[in-house]
């Protein structure tokens, strides 16, 4: 559109559906899709608008990058959106210019869904909304400021703390612990809503890098409170330079050894040859395109994987990484502690749900044994899914087994990443102490009666909220 024609006023239908659902909790609402978002066919489509990162970072969450991620993130939050107009006269996106305003019908979504707050995204809506919709619905909305590019003097870390509120009024979705069948399940059921496998693992290995970005930036969430918790040793999450640890794992740090938090040099992405590997891939890909230098560990060269989506995954990484990157193909043990040595993070998506068998058959077992020697020295490991050699399922670990500082987790978590503390706790059978098995009848989930106690070897336990599941785990409820 010329600069000229942006001057004209130009009648404008609004053109695209609202997002919400039965679970929808509060109703953010803009004035009008600006001509960019309109051209992007979805709300706040300008690619300088920050109301997508706002959203994720209100959620700890990596920014998403399609329309299905961006509903998929609102939903997953019970977050309706919509804009106050279904019609107006309009200069370019400018909303001083708005004329003959037609309000959208939003009764269509208060009557289906719980809602109990409306917002308004910027001064325009919040007026357009007072006079045209507060009066037929009832409820007032609370202004928040514009994440338009236009509206520069708030800053992203202000605009992010202005919309606490919007995080505040909706309940957060706990995923609850799963089996690995059940997660299976889910994720059959999860493509048939549209999400690919392939689409689901680019998720997974994108938190999987946020995760470790945040790790490298000090930023490890949850981090600061188990420090004030007292909890100090090589299973406590990595939170400051020259943290004393056991080598042992023990709480009791042995003061002999010092697990120091260096920033300089290379992550060091181990990928397995299945689907866990796949993740890691797509990890090494962002970490790389977010500027931080990667160093991919692969005991096959992509070609040579079997395993799909991970080779797909392997051979776009390979093919995309910049000069800063490199990859690996079964180096001896050597390079690995050479490399390691000079690493400030690794990541472990040697072997995930996958692994079977009580023992880890080379050369993973060695990859094991040096990272977990490096990590005692400082190198900050994160998870894919679940610490390799460790049975997601059962909770039995293998002689090697990775010890992390964070475990993402994907979709859901699973009985073998935590302890049974508290004998209150739904289990199958089993010592206190001894690994947590959920009772999940018919793939269905059931909640732990206590609270979690992660397996010492997973570190604090993230989340990776890949999909919208909750309607898929009660149509499989029944
Ligand atoms: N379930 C889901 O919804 C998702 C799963 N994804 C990832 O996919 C993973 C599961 O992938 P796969 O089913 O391919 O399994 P894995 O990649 O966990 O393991 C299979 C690979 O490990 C090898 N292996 C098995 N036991 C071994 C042993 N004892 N010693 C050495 N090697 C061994 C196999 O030969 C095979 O190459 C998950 O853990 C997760 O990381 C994500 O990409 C996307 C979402
Ligand atoms: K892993």
């Amino acid at each position: 559109m010329t600069k000229e024609t942006q001057r004209q006023p130009q009648s404008v239908e609004h053109g695209i559906p609202p997002v919400s659902d039965g679970r929808s909790e509060v109703l953010v609402l803009g004035t009008m899709p600006s001509p960019k978002s309109r051209e992007a066919g979805f709300f706040y489509g300008h690619p300088q608008n920050r109301f997508w990162r706002v959203l994720a970072a209100l959620f700890d969450e990596p920014v998403p990058e399609s329309n299905a991620e961006r509903t998929d993130l609102l939903l997953r939050h019970h977050i309706a959106l919509w804009d106050v107009l279904a019609s107006c006269d309009i200069e370019g996106a400018s909303d001083a210019s708005i004329r003959n305003a037609r309000p959208n019908d939003l009764s269509r979504i208060l009557h289906a869904a719980p809602v109990r707050h409306v917002f308004c995204t910027g001064a325009t809506s919040a007026r357009l909304y007072g006079k045209l919709c507060e009066p037929v619905c009832g409820i007032a909305a609370q202004k928040l400021p514009s994440t338009s590019p236009a509206n520069a003097a708030w800053s992203l870390p202000r605009l992010v703390e202005a919309y606490r509120p919007v995080a505040e009024a909706v309940t957060c979705f706990e995923p609850p612990v799963l089996d690995v069948s059940a997660v299976v399940a889910l994720e059959r059921a999860i493509a048939a809503a549209g999400t690919p496998l392939d689409g689901l693992m680019r998720r997974a290995g994108r938190f999987l890098a946020y995760e470790a970005r945040k790790m490298l930036e000090g930023k490890g969430a949850d981090g600061g409170a188990v420090a004030e918790s007292g909890a100090a040793g090589a299973d406590a999450p990595l939170v400051a330079v020259g943290v004393a640890a056991g080598s042992d794992g023990s709480a009791a740090a042995d003061g002999t050894r010092h697990r120091g938090f260096r920033r300089e040099g290379p992550v060091v992405v181990f990928c397995g040859s299945g689907n866990n590997g796949g993740d890691g891939w797509v990890a090494a890909e962002y970490l790389d395109r977010w500027g931080i230098p990667v160093r991919v560990v692969t005991a096959r060269a992509p070609e040579d994987l079997r395993a799909e989506p991970a080779r797909s995954a392997a051979l776009r990484t390979r093919a995309v990484l910049s000069d800063r990157a490199a990859v690996l193909v079964a180096p001896d043990d050597g390079e690995v502690a050479d490399l390691l040595a000079a690493s400030p993070l690794a990541i472990d998506a040697i072997l995930g749900t996958g692994f079977s068998h009580d023992a880890v058959k080379a050369p993973f077992d060695r990859w094991i044994r040096v990272l977990n020697d490096a990590r005692v020295r400082g190198t900050v490991v994160v998870a894919a899914d679940v610490p390799s050699g460790l049975s997601a399922q059962t909770g039995a670990a293998a002689a090697d087994t990775v010890r992390a500082d964070v475990t993402v987790t994907m979709i859901a978590p699973k009985p073998g990443l935590y302890i049974v503390r508290d004998q209150g706790c739904a289990r199958r059978g089993g010592a206190e102490g001894e690994p947590l098995a959920v009772q999940v009848p018919g793939g269905q989930a059931a909640a732990a009666t206590a609270p979690l106690v992660p397996a010492p070897c997973c570190g604090r336990i993230r989340v990776a909220p890949l999909a919208y599941i909750e309607p898929l785990l009660e149509a499989a409820a029944g």
